[in-house]
């Protein structure tokens, strides 16, 4: 009897639900916007694809055939066009980041990343500028240097047999982000394998933020549960907790340390992430607090090590399968006589190796799904359609970087030449250049992005200047495979290496 008032309550929720759905699409002035059939009435479609590990290329493959704007929810849309890009992310800040964001925090307790409100955000990222600034990356190229001449190192121990090369580029990754946070690698590169399964953790707290943010009304349930769950030793918890305790315990020894006036690996090393913000801290609790301290470098870790690491193999890929360009990019390299190590400065001067960075990143951006942002009050035009507010829209990096009305017939290709002021005139450089977003754009722009450009820019010219790759035999075969977990991570970069003569 109370089997069958559950299954008819059950039930009537269910044809509740699938009315209320169809009611709000007839009723919704978006209703002409194309899309897939199910992402009319739920989030399930969307909920689907983005977990399936390829949401850029079903993106890119919706947009091919509905055109400029297409639906993925009831509420949201993907908008591929370079206004778009200037309405959503450059000039309007008003544009919120949506509620997919609240999956990326522990509950209640935002940071810089996640922050919703656009006037806390702005005050809470003045807070953080100061380490994060052109000039102060001369204090980190130190903790680059060395960990590129521990990478090599690892190379040359590998001799004329196939590593995984994506594997390595994101150990490199990590252990800087862990120097210039900390002044200590996690040890990655100096152990060869993941450091008490940190990468591991990072990795599934980002697929679990992903699948999440398309419910995040879910997520202070969800998390919750998996706490209590990692609690009593079921599953390994919420992951964030492993990265708190990872980072708590490093301030305590950074405290300590300062305590003591004293740094631990003596006075030699440049001030790293946590000690400037211990000190900022120390300077002024009131405004920067130490629970600011530990999000600051927490927020590093997360979102700086996978992102770099995967560019990173963005670029060795597109390099190795590009002969003419790797030539050429030693052409540069030689004819400039750069240092040993190559300096920031130096790098930056390359035209060829900034084309070369730019243009895998632009393929292979490392953020490959939508950055969702919110309509603001009294709703807006964008690309010639009324958004009411409330509407989620976003642009995707990876499809608007292969836009052909931007980047020409041959989009889909890797030419580092069309970044060049010979190759390109003036007014379609300035029209790439505004629609290129690996980093984001705006006020919620990237604000690791100098950091990651110097381990890049010091990296890949000792990498081609050192060593000869030839690409494994399932690479050669099938190209580049990918897995797309927020971060577009490269699962077959298996390549044989070889010491390169003359
Ligand atoms: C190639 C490397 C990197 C790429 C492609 C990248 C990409 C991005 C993108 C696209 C965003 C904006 C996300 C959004 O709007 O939702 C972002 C934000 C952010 N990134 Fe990076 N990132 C990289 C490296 C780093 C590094 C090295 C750090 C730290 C040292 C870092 C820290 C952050 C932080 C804290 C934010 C949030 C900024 C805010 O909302 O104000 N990133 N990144």
């Amino acid at each position: 009897m109370l089997a069958d008032h559950s299954l008819t309550f059950v039930y009537s929720l269910a044809i509740i639900l699938i009315l209320t759905s169809i009611y709000n699409y007839l009723t919704s002035p978006l209703r002409a916007i194309p899309g897939p059939l199910f992402a009319r009435f739920s989030r399930l479609w969307y909920l689907f694809n983005i977990s399936s590990g390829h949401f850029e290329k079903s993106t890119a493959s919706l947009h091919t055939r509905h055109g400029k704007i297409v639906r993925l929810s009831p509420n949201q849309y993907s908008i591929n066009d370079p206004t778009a890009f200037q309405t959503i992310y450059k000039s309007r800040p008003e544009f919120r980041k949506s509620d997919f964001y609240a999956a990326w925090e522990t509950p209640g307790k935002l940071n810089i990343f996640t922050q919703r409100d656009v006037a806390t955000h702005a005050r809470d990222r003045k807070k953080f500028h100061a380490a994060y600034t052109m000039s102060t990356m001369t204090t980190y190229k130190k903790y680059v240097d060395d960990c590129v001449s521990i990478l090599c190192q690892r190379l040359e121990e590998r001799m004329g047999q196939e590593v995984d090369m994506a594997w390595w580029l994101q150990c490199f990754a990590f252990d800087v982000i862990g120097e210039i946070s900390y002044s200590k690698r996690f040890g990655f590169l100096d152990k060869c394998e993941d450091q008490e399964g940190l990468i591991e953790n990072v990795g599934r707290t980002t697929r679990y933020s992903l699948v999440m943010g398309v419910v995040p009304e879910w997520h202070g349930f969800c998390f919750g549960v998996l706490v209590l769950l990692g609690r009593m030793g079921v599953g390994k918890g919420a992951g964030k907790k492993f990265l708190r305790d990872f980072t708590l315990k490093s301030l305590e020894e950074k405290q300590e340390a300062l305590e003591k006036g004293r740094e631990e690996d003596g006075d030699d090393k440049p001030k790293d992430f946590m000690t400037k913000f211990i000190e900022q801290n120390h300077s002024d609790p009131s405004t920067f607090t130490l629970d600011d301290a530990i999000n600051g470098v927490m927020g590093n870790i997360n979102a700086g090590s996978d992102t770099t690491g995967v560019a990173l193999s963005a670029i060795v890929y597109y390099l190795v399968s590009t002969p003419s360009a790797l030539q050429k990019l030693r052409d540069e390299l030689s004819q400039h006589q750069v240092s040993d190590p190559i300096t920031f400065k130096e790098a930056q001067s390359l035209p060829y190796l900034q084309a070369v960075i730019k243009e895998a990143m632009r393929l292979h951006p490392s953020i490959a799904v939508q950055l969702p942002r919110v309509v603001p009050e009294g709703g807006t035009t964008i690309a010639g359609q009324f958004f009411p507010a409330g509407t989620v829209v976003g642009v995707n990096p990876y499809v608007l970087h292969r836009d052909k009305d931007v980047y020409g017939e041959d989009a889909e290709t890797f030419r580092p030449e069309r970044w060049l002021k010979s190759d390109t005139d003036p007014e379609t450089l300035a029209r790439m250049e505004s629609s290129w977003c690996p980093f984001g754009a705006g006020s919620r722009t990237c604000i690791g992005r100098n950091v990651s450009l110097l381990e890049i820019s010091k990296l890949v010219p000792e990498l081609v200047r050192r060593f000869e790759f030839e690409m494994g035999g399932e690479l050669e075969r099938d190209g580049l495979r990918t897995r797309g977990e927020f971060f577009l991570h490269v699962e077959n970069l298996r390549l044989r290496v070889w010491r390169l003569r003359g």
